[in-house]
Parts: C-alpha cells; sequence; structure tokens
C-alpha cells in the first residue's frame, strides 16, 4: 500500500532506486539483522514511509548526517529522495558495524548513489559540520543532543524521531541541555513523533 503511495509522487527511478533497497534488504536481512525480522512484511510503511517524512522536514541542506544509520533508516531513504529533489547536498551515514556499511554501500553502488558511509563510532570522528542531523533508534534523546553538539553546525537542526515515551525524553534531556524544539506527529505510527531541534547549549 504504502509503495503506491510513494510511487504517485516519485520519478520512475526515485521508485527503482527504493525497490533495488527494498530487495537487498529483504535478502540480506536474516544474515544482518537490519531490521526487525517481524518488520519486513511492513517495510514500506514502517521503515520506508517512516523515513520519507524525516526527509520531507529537511530537505534544504548542504551537509546530512545520519548517525547509528544500521539498515539506511532515514539516511539512506534521504539519499535516495535526495537524488531526485535536492541532487546539490552531501549525505553522510555513520555507523559501527562494518557488516551493516558494507550493506550500505552495496545499495549505494546497485542504486547509483553518491553518498559516504563511515564505519566509524559516533564518538571517535571528528566534528561532522551537518546542517540538518538525524537518528533513528539510536539513543535517548539526551545522549543524541550530546552527539548533535559535536556534528550539527552552530545553525544545524536535528531530526529525530521518537516513540510514546517522547515527552518524557525531552523532560530528561532538559536537564541537561538548552535545546528549541517542535514535535510533529508521525504519519506512520499515531504515538510517535518527529522532534524538531535547534539551538543546543549544554545546560
Ligand atoms: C537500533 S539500530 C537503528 C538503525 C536505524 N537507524 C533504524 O532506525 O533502523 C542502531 C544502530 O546504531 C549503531 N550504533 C550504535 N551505537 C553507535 C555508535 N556509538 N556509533 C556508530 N553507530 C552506532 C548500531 O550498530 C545499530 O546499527
Amino acid at each position: 500500500m504504502s509503495r503506491e503511495i510513494i510511487a504517485q509522487s516519485v520519478s520512475r527511478e526515485t521508485l527503482e532506486r527504493l525497490d533495488i533497497y527494498a530487495n537487498l534488504l529483504t535478502k540480506w536481512n536474516p544474515k544482518i539483522n537490519l531490521v526487525a525480522k517481524s518488520t519486513i512484511p511492513n517495510l514500506w510503511n514502517r521503515h520506508i514511509l517512516d523515513s520519507v517524512q524525516v526527509f520531507k522536514l529537511a530537505n534544504n541542506f548542504s551537509h546530512w548526517a545520519d548517525l547509528g544509520s544500521g539498515g539506511g533508516f532515514p539516511g539512506l531513504v534521504a539519499a535516495i529522495y535526495s537524488a531526485e529533489f535536492h541532487p546539490e547536498g552531501r549525505i553522510t551515514l555513520v555507523e559501527s558495524d562494518q557488516r551493516k556499511c558494507a550493506f550500505l554501500r552495496n545499495v549505494a553502488r546497485e542504486a547509483g548513489l553518491d553518498i559516504q558511509v563511515l564505519a566509524e563510532r559516533i564518538e571517535e570522528i571528528p566534528s561532522l559540520g551537518a546542517d540538518v542531523l538525524t537518528a533513528r533508534a539510536l539513543a535517548s534523546l539526551t545522549e543524541l543532543l550530546d552527539f548533535a553538539s559535536r556534528h550539527l553546525s552552530a545553525d544545524g537542526m536535528a531530526v529525530f524521531p521518537k516513540g510514546a515515551r517522547w515527552k518524557a525524553e525531552v523532560e530528561e534531556a532538559e536537564r541537561h541541555w538548552h535545546f528549541n524544539w517542535t514535535s510533529l506527529a508521525s504519519r506512520t505510527d499515531e504515538q510517535a513523533v518527529i522532534l524538531k531541534i535547534k539551538g543546543i547549549v549544554r545546560v
């Protein structure tokens, strides 16, 4: 169903790239556990459309960095959309698991995407200076703000999908960080939101 929704608003080339990605993910997943096995039948809604909505909130950028990319959500979907809608933007995926990085590079090669995949720990790389920073299912908001304070440029924006506990996470994070945030309802999960965050300064 979600594939049909997406197909209405992207070029044939973008849809082909998404199909390449979905097929490779389905093939590699049993070996390296890119997403929970139970979510594969719902891949297009649960992972791809979920990532598309993140891209649409931040589709004008110079350098987008996705931390803890895993199987590529939302960063690799952002790269596929960016190839059609914002080709001048640069995208970096950071993922410490070498096998997942091999997967991400394989999809990029097969789909003809020009991205950088860093097989490193977020804490150990020099500042990325990104103006958009995303991370899904990586860490608590408090920890994410620590990563963002290192890797985001001064005017940059972090975009973090968060689940049902998001309000408690914001309250906890406000004990450690000053930041401006807005929340938008998720289109794929009624309990989830996407947090847009700027102006991160340690308390
Ligand atoms: C739960 S997965 C989420 C993957 C993807 N963002 C998603 O939503 O499907 C978290 C990923 O972050 C990676 N990761 C965790 N800590 C990391 C770190 N310090 N540096 C780089 N990658 C890390 C893990 O290897 C894993 O692939």
